[in-house]
């Protein structure tokens, strides 16, 4: 079993929606954020995911982060991902990058009636309840 190394957030806005994304190509909705690159921290690695694929830059100052979690990755067969997570508020627009096929914002009571990546159906949903 292989590790991937991510760095994922729970963005939400002034509704308390929560932002799911869903990858090109992809079935399962899951946080805004990606693979940590080698030489960065996790919150580098944030950040630049998070200008890559919503062009958004929040401040890093009011970026909470919750910790570490283990999950089934949700695309790639036989691996787990190791996901450093965040929060953060976003009251702005977003402008998903063509590598998003899908991102929509959705009450957590609700969330639960998409596909999910394990990591958001195990871990983000019950932070938020
Ligand atoms: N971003 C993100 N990825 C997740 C979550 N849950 C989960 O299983 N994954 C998996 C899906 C992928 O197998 C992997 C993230 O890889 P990715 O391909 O989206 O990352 P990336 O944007 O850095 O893209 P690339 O370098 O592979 O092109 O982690 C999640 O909540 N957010």
């Amino acid at each position: 079993m292989s590790h991937i190394h991510i760095a994922a957030a729970i963005i939400t806005n002034a509704d308390q929606k929560m932002l799911l994304v869903r990858k090109k190509n992809t079935q399962r909705f899951m946080q805004a954020g990606g693979k940590i690159e080698a030489g960065e921290t996790p919150l580098q690695a944030l950040l630049r995911e998070l200008d890559e694929e919503l062009q958004i830059q929040p401040d890093p100052q009011q970026i909470i982060y919750h910790g570490e979690f283990h999950a089934p990755a949700a695309n790639e067969p036989n691996h787990t991902v190791h996901a450093h997570i965040y929060q953060l508020t976003w009251h702005n627009s977003i402008h998903i990058a063509a590598e998003i096929e899908e991102a929509r914002w959705e009450d957590p009571r609700q969330a639960h009636l998409l596909p999910l990546a394990p990591l958001t159906e195990h871990f983000i949903l019950p932070l938020l309840m």
